[in-house]
C-alpha cells in the first residue's frame, strides 16, 4: 500500500496539557506570523518504500522569536526545516514566508528569496573552503544579492570576535570560529529568518553555548527571527518556544522552556 491512501494520522495526538493557551482574545492580539505552514505534508520515496516524513503540519514562526524544533530521531525535524526554508519541496500543503507562498514561486524566484530573505546555519558549518572568512561572510552579495552594509558587517565581526580571523580560510579556523563565521554569514544580509539545523551538533558544550548566545542576542537585540532544530534540551532552552514533533506531526508546544522541562517532554515522547 502506498501512502496515497495513508490516513496521515499519527499514532500520537497533542500531548495533554502541553499546548499553549489558545483563547480567542490572545489569538486576536498575536501579530501575523512571519512564516507559517498549512497542512504541510512530505512523502519520500514511492510504493512500498514510501516514508511519510511530515503529516499535515501547521506551524507558525513569529517575528523576533527564537523557535526550537525538537522530537525523536526520524520525527521530521530536518524535513520541516528544509521545507520551510525552500530547500525541499513538500508533497502537499503550503509554506508561506513574509506573505509569499513558496509553492507559487518559479525555481529562480525561490532561489532569490532564499538568498535575499533567508539565512542558513548547518551542523557542518558549510563554509566555502577556498574563500576567506570575510569572503564567506559576504557570500550572498557575491552570489548577486544585495550589498552587505559595511557598518553592519563590522558590527557583526566585532560582536562575534572575528576581527583578527577575517583573512583566514575555514581550515585555519577552529570549529567554534567556523560556526561563528557561519552564523555571522547567515545574519550578514539581514534575512527575515535564520534557519539553523543542529548548529551546535559538532561543537563542545562551551563553544556551542557561545554560538547559541550569538543567535539569542540576534533575536533579542535586532529582532531577528530564528528557527533551530536541535536534539539538545540545553540548546532548546535558549529559545522562546519549543515545538515538538513525533511521527511527522506537531504534538506539543512549550513556551519559555527550561532544559529540565524540555527533557521531561522528550522523555514522554520517546518513552
Ligand atoms: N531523502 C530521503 N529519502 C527517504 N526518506 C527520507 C529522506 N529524508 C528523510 N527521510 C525519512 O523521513 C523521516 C524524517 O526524517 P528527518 O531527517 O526529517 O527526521 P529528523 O527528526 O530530522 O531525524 P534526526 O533527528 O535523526 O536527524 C525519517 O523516517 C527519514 O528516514
Amino acid at each position: 500500500m502506498g501512502l496515497g491512501i495513508y490516513p496521515c494520522q499519527p499514532k500520537w495526538g497533542p500531548m495533554a496539557g502541553s499546548l499553549e493557551p489558545r483563547s480567542a482574545p490572545v489569538q486576536a492580539l498575536r501579530p501575523a506570523p512571519i512564516a507559517y505552514t498549512v497542512g504541510l505534508r512530505k512523502v519520500y520515496g514511492e510504493g512500498e518504500s514510501q516514508v511519510l516524513a511530515l503529516c499535515n503540519v501547521d506551524i507558525q514562526l513569529q517575528a523576533a522569536e527564537f523557535t526550537a524544533i525538537m522530537g525523536p530521531s526520524g520525527s521530521g525535524k530536518s524535513t520541516l526545516l528544509q521545507c520551510m526554508a525552500g530547500l525541499d519541496h513538500p508533497t502537499g500543503g503550503q509554506v508561506v514566508v513574509e506573505g509569499v507562498d513558496l509553492g507559487r514561486l518559479s525555481p529562480g524566484r525561490l532561489t532569490d528569496l532564499r538568498r535575499d530573505r533567508l539565512g542558513f546555519v548547518f551542523q557542518s558549518f558549510n563554509l566555502i573552503p577556498q574563500l576567506t572568512a570575510l569572503e564567506n561572510l559576504t557570500l550572498s552579495e557575491r552570489l548577486g544579492g544585495a550589498r552587505v552594509d559595511p557598518a553592519w558587517l563590522s558590527h557583526l565581526t566585532t560582536a562575534f570576535g572575528l576581527t583578527d580571523r577575517l583573512h583566514h580560510r575555514p581550515a585555519q579556523l577552529s570549529g567554534g570560529q567556523q560556526q561563528r563565521v557561519a552564523v555571522a554569514r547567515a545574519l550578514a544580509h539581514r534575512p527575515a529568518i535564520v534557519f539553523a539545523d543542529e548548529p551546535t551538533g559538532n561543537l563542545d558544550s562551551r563553544t556551542g553555548a557561545e554560538v547559541l548566545r550569538l543567535l539569542r542576542n540576534a533575536v533579542a537585540q535586532t529582532g531577528q527571527t530564528v528557527a533551530m532544530v536541535t536534539h539538545d534540551p540545553v540548546a532548546a532552552a535558549y529559545a522562546h518556544r519549543v515545538v515538538f514533533l513525533r511521527d511527522g506531526a506537531v504534538v506539543a508546544h512549550l513556551a519559555s522552556p527550561t532544559a529540565e522541562a524540555v527533557l521531561q517532554r522528550l522523555a514522554i515522547l520517546e518513552g
